[in-house]
């Protein structure tokens, strides 16, 4: 009976997980190495075989139509019981194997030779073994070869770890680029785009109005009175109520159209394929959509307004000229009263 030491086992099979290799597919380098123990033992059967919870899994199973056993009495498990090389030149001579299923059917198993394949650390995760159908003997040589072999299954799967570490390394690294892109276009305030992103996406836009003659209207947006909202309520609701405009913004534009914050209170929102009439409907739409839907602090529901001007781009007129046009506009917009939306012209 082989008595196992379970705290110790549990820090093995640990040590197994962390390559990665149980139920990986068969191949090629493993391979190599089971023919060449096999071909320097002179025998028609190599296994590089892992020993997990309750099976032995082969990674390489020359000669043996198998992938993997269940572990008990295993024979690899003896090879890591005494942790060193095993050879049992004749199983039915020996009391500990002869009565195992390999030997006393299919494939009828009568010579065996393993050495442990040792984890940096000290760890038994499986064994390098050749085996043949009848009697055998493995002198020094053959035994300092096999042992020599089972290294380099070992600086196989070293290196298979450290590929793997390197691949999510440039996962994390892919992922990481990702969010700092996404952090660089957000404003963190409201989570619109920021100014240098909308102006990215506004200058895109235009080429393609210039080049494919589609309508696009361009809104800018500002809180009306702001400044007084800020200095009665605080800035904090001043916050708050920046971050309401952007939900609400978020709600009544589609998803096509582009929401920018292009300063303090001030809005711009691009309106790809949407010529001035539909694009006053949406303008109309928001200010009708603030003024039904308060911010709301703990003491106070409050009305926010908004001022707007609209213009369609036009492929004869500049963006730079377009956008000082469009501030003249939101700047009558506020003369003439505030909460309004005037359009361009
Ligand atoms: N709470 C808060 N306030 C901001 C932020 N950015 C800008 N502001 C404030 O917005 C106010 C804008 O004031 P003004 O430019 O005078 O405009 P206004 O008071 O809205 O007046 P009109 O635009 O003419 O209606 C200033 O008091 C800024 O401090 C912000 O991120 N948070």
């Amino acid at each position: 009976m082989m008595v196992i030491d379970t705290d110790s086992e549990q820090q093995r099979l640990a040590a197994l997980r962390r390559y990665h290799i149980l139920d990986t597919p068969p191949e090629v380098a493993f391979d190599d190495i089971a023919r060449l123990a096999a071909h320097v033992c002179r025998t028609p059967m190599a296994l590089i075989n892992f020993i997990d919870d309750d099976r032995q899994w082969f990674k390489a199973a020359l000669g043996l139509g198998l992938r993997e056993l269940p572990r008990d009495n295993s024979i690899c498990a003896h090879v890591l019981l005494q942790r060193g090389l095993l050879v049992i030149p004749d199983t039915l001579q020996d009391s500990r194997f002869a009565g195992h299923p390999l030997v006393t059917a299919a494939p009828f198993l009568r010579f065996y030779a393993g050495v442990p394949l040792e984890t940096p650390d000290g760890h038994l995760i499986g064994t390098l073994c050749v085996m043949d159908l009848q009697p055998g003997v493995l002198d020094d040589t053959q035994a300092e070869l096999l042992k020599a072999l089972a290294r380099q299954v070992m600086r196989l799967l070293e290196l298979w770890q450290a590929n793997r570490r390197q691949a999510e390394m440039l996962c994390d690294l892919d992922q990481t680029r990702e969010e700092l892109a996404v952090l660089a276009a957000t404003d963190p305030l409201t989570g619109l785009a920021n100014r240098r992103a909308f102006n990215e996406q506004l200058r895109q836009h235009y080429a393609l109005v210039q080049s494919c003659q589609q309508p696009a209207c361009l809104l800018m947006i500002d809180i009306d009175y702001f400044k007084q909202f800020n200095d009665e309520y605080g800035h904090q609701i001043g916050d708050e109520a920046l971050v309401h405009f952007a939900t609400l913004a978020r709600k009544v534009f589609r998803g096509t159209d582009t929401i920018g914050r292009w300063g303090g209170e001030e809005f711009l929102v691009l309106l790809p394929n949407t010529a001035t009439e539909q694009a006053l409907a949406v303008a109309e739409r928001l200010r009708n959509t603030l003024a039904r839907t308060p911010v709301r602090s703990q003491e106070h529901r409050l009305i926010m307004t908004v001022s707007i001007g609209l213009i369609e781009l036009q492929p004869e007129r500049s963006l730079s000229a377009t956008l000082k046009l469009l501030d003249d506009t939101l700047y009558h917009a506020k003369e003439e009263g505030r909460n309004r939306t005037l359009i361009a012209g």
